[in-house]
């Protein structure tokens, strides 16, 4: 760095000092706090984009978002050049540079970590950084701070993309690295035509629907999802879709509203109640990067039917594995047997969904929680589908599958036009571009569900009950250190403290069909228990006995 750059990072960081005793980690899903203290981390967020953009000589996001947390929170978070999440190689310098007490040793951990990292300076592309915001009103200040992070390095440019939801964001950021437009219409552009396209090539016979009402109703969880299905909504304009607790005008931001809550808590989110019982509904989270789908029982105070990430998992399973398998039928194309179709799954997901894939003839892995490694894992298939059980995943195209689709619909249209192994190679295709290839996305998910249930002939009953959900608890423990459990296995095992996880393995084996597994989260300050059971009375009991143990070893 020369003299120029030293001088106008100290200058611009002396605008953006860090609060007093404040620690913030990169953690899971980017930094989260308090909004009111964000300003310097956003800041400081905005020098990192820019530094990643000079070392990969690409396009980077920076999306100002706290999810699901509060209406008082916020937050930031970095998308790499395919759209995907920060490399977790530079997750540590993150941290550091958060944290980073004066302006001159942030100057100096910089210096430091562009030597060790070789990021060019001269001569080289300029960085460049999209901004995104959810509608968080908090959101409307960080962006400049974020801007003024970005120009703190020479020649770097910020272009403000407005109000977004994540996954648009990510969608824009991987585009652009692309050479494709990335404009907002552009990304309504691409899921309107291929949803579309997947309408048409529904099968006649199959589109009875076999539902009371093909009505859906959408909780947007009073955040920046509602509003943007609304416009996708009316731009289509075949679905029969309602949108409710779409702005801040018709409640708080992820209170008692929103994918997360109603995930979690098992209830229906404010605003929907017995008047829809039997109505297929989902729910977005805050930033409009998770989905689940739910019905309301008609009694009132009955547990509603939640359709988690797991089922929509399953129901994309069903559907891509029915298109492949028609592209196999075809005598010429036998080699797409050789696609390799990957399911990815955490050790949250229901067991009862991991044993209907295993059935299924699926290749299923377990990864650690946290998008970023579930995406990893499914990008080494032709095409895999990865999703967490709270609604956050999406479904991968290798760029050699897809290449392999283009030639052989070609050649199929030119021999047997309308052939089933032509219209299942162009309904692929069509996924692959219905769904963000960058991230999960509630709004493509809800798009690639509609029509999916649609070519079935399904309504949500059929489809949740594609097998029965074993009875699950999961609690969170308050303990001194959480960085004290380590595991191993996909976080199924517990490594240390010695002794835990063989105490864990005596609880559990009390159990008819138990799993138990304990992990410390990423994103609060507590360990997580997760188990399941034959009955939701049995699962609950091995929770609370597990939670005990946890206690006793490290309380
Ligand atoms: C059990 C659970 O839902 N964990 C969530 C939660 O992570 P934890 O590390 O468990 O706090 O937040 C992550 C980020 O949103 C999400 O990826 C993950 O699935
Ligand atoms: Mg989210």
């Amino acid at each position: 760095m020369n003299e120029e750059q030293k001088s106008l990072l100290l200058e611009s960081s002396s605008r953006f000092l860090l609060s007093q005793g404040v620690k913030v980690s990169y953690g899971t899903a980017g930094f989260r706090e308090d909004a009111s203290i964000l300003s310097s981390t956003v800041y400081r967020v905005g020098i990192l984009a820019a530094l990643r953009s000079l070392k990969t000589q690409s396009v980077i996001g920076v999306m100002i978002t706290a999810s699901h947390n509060k209406f008082s929170d916020n937050g930031v978070k970095i998308a790499d050049p395919n759209g995907g999440m920060l490399s977790q190689h530079w997750e540590p310098f993150a941290d550091k540079l958060a944290n980073a007490p004066s302006p001159q040793q942030l100057l100096q951990l910089i210096n430091e970590f562009v030597e060790k990292e070789r990021i060019p300076f001269d001569g080289v592309r300029p960085a460049e950084i999209l901004l995104g915001r959810d509608t968080r009103p908090s959101g409307e200040a960080l962006p400049e701070a974020a801007r003024q992070g970005v120009t703190s390095i020479v020649g770097a440019v910020a272009s403000d993309m407005g109000i977004l939801t994540t996954p648009q964001l990510h969608w824009m950021v991987r585009a652009r690295n692309k050479g494709i437009k990335v404009s907002e219409q552009d990304y309504f552009e691409q899921l309107t035509s291929s949803f579309r396209c997947l309408m048409d090539l529904i099968p006649t016979e199959r589109k009875v629907f076999d539902g009371v009402n093909d009505k859906l109703v959408v909780d947007g969880a009073n955040g920046v999802g509602g509003a943007k299905l609304r416009i996708l909504h009316n731009l289509l304009n075949v679905l029969d879709m309602e949108v409710r607790n779409s702005s801040e005008d018709e409640g708080v931001l992820n209170d008692g509203v929103g994918a997360d809550y109603v995930q979690k808590e098992k209830v229906a989110p404010r605003g929907f109640g017995s008047k829809d019982a039997g109505t297929r509904c989902a729910s977005l989270d805050g930033d409009a990067d998770r989905l689940v789908y739910f019905s309301v029982p008609p009694e009132s105070n009955a547990q509603i039917d939640l359709v988690d990430g797991d089922k929509i998992l399953s129901l994309f399973a069903v559907f891509i594995r029915e298109q492949l398998s028609l592209l196999n039928e075809k005598e010429d194309i036998k080699n797409c047997g050789k696609a390799r179709l990957g399911i990815v799954q955490t050790a949250y997901a229901n067991g009862a969904s991991t044993n209907y894939l295993k059935n299924l003839d699926l290749e299923v892995n377990l990864t650690p929680t946290g998008v970023k490694y579930l995406h990893e894992k499914a990008a080494e298939f032709d095409i895999g589908i990865y999703f967490e059980a709270n609604g956050h995943g999406t479904i991968l195209f290798s760029e050699s599958f897809i290449e392999w689709l283009e030639v052989r619909s070609n050649m199929l249209s030119s021999g047997s036009k309308g052939s089933e192994a032509e219209k299942a190679a162009l309904r692929l295709l069509a996924v692959s571009k219905l769904i963000n290839q960058a991230v999960g996305d509630a709004l493509s998910g809800v798009l690639l569900v509609e029509v999916i249930l649609k070519h079935m002939g399904w309504s949500i009953h059929r489809w949740n009950e594609l097998y029965i959900d074993l009875p699950g608890r999961q609690l969170k423990v308050k303990v001194a250190d959480r960085t004290s459990v380590v595991t191993a296995n996909a976080e199924t095992v517990v490594v240390s403290p010695p002794g835990l996880q063989e105490a864990i393995n005596a609880e559990t084996a009390k159990y008819n069909q138990g799993r138990c597994f304990v992990r410390p989260s990423g994103t609060e300050d507590v360990v997580r228990v997760y188990a399941e059971a034959s009955t939701q009375e049995a699962a609950d009991t091995l929770a609370n006995g597990v939670a005990k143990l946890v206690d006793q070893f490290l309380g």
